[in-house]
């Protein structure tokens, strides 16, 4: 063993929470408060300093803020060393791509993003990916509460991509549709050729439905999240993992393997 893993299997965690005050954020504190090999040392809000974060010595930020802060708070911490784990949604291929840049130059830094910490929801992509190739037609509709501020969702535009890229692979071309949109959006987004349909309503939390459809059949892949308290296992996982997987990772597919 070496020193850093004995350190590792010794010592608990040091994890800082971004967010800290807000709905997942909480949640999160919660988590990391009752887990036994981790100690909770700093929670950061809107209008607190983000050196709490590296004053308390977090080892693992978890960011669960919005899509217009997470990129100064990811690039703070890398720029700090403190490796971290991103469940706030906004990431496109640019974004990830400038956060490849700036852990070039920290090598020893960790970076999680998952666009869903829910091991069934990791499960439900993982399975639309596996069917799409056998479907010509497929639509997303995902579900959410109504204070959520982007549509459609990271999970659902992150699904739509896996299922443009397998369709790709399995040589189909695009999804049949001879509907002209009457009203613009009837038809919901479209996300590389995948139609995707945003429902807000008070009572759900996060939830998503994967239609697809070939000659005389249907297959409906759907999730729920009714808590959040789904999303901590996989929080957890990530932040156990994270200070181990140098570089960036994006979704827990493979820390589930
Ligand atoms: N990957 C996943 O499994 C999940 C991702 N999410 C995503 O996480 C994000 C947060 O979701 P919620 O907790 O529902 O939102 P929320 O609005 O309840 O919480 C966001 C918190 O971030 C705080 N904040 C804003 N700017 C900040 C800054 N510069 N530094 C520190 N804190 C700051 C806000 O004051 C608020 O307390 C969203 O992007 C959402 O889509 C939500 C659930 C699961
Ligand atoms: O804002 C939410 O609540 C959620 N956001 C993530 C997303 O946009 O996919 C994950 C989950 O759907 C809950």
């Amino acid at each position: 063993m070496t020193d850093e893993q004995e350190k590792t299997a010794a010592e608990p965690i040091r994890v800082g929470v971004l967010g800290a005050r807000g709905r997942m954020g909480l949640e999160v504190c919660k988590a990391v408060d009752a887990a036994t090999d981790m100690d909770l040392v700093a929670m950061v809000d809107q209008g607190d300093w983000l050196f709490n974060a590296s004053d308390a010595g977090a080892e693992v930020v978890v960011d669960f803020t919005t899509p217009d802060v997470v990129m100064d708070n990811l690039h703070w911490c890398i720029d700090q060393g403190i490796s971290a784990v991103v469940g706030t949604t906004g990431f496109t291929e640019q974004r990830l791509d400038r956060v490849r840049g700036w852990l070039e130059r920290k090598p020893g830094v960790g970076v999680v993003i998952a666009p869903n910490f829910g091991i069934g929801a990791v499960l439900m992509m993982q399975f639309a990916a596996r069917a799409a190739r056998h479907f010509e037609s497929v639509e997303i509709v995902e579900q959410h509460h109504p204070r959520k501020l982007d549509a459609p969702s990271g999970t659902a535009t992150h699904t739509a991509r896996l299922i443009a890229q397998a369709r790709a692979e399995a040589g189909l071309g695009p999804v049949p549709d001879a509907t002209k949109d009457e009203v613009a959006g009837a038809r919901g987004a479209d996300i590389d050729g995948v139609r995707v349909h945003a429902v807000r309503a008070t009572g759900l939390v996060a939830h998503q439905e994967v239609l697809f459809g070939t000659v005389g059949e249907t297959l409906t892949i759907r999730h729920d999240s009714y808590d959040r308290a789904s999303f901590m296992p996989g929080v957890l996982l990530a932040v156990r993992a994270v200070r181990n997987r140098p570089g960036l990772t994006i979704g827990l597919d493979a820390l589930l393997d």
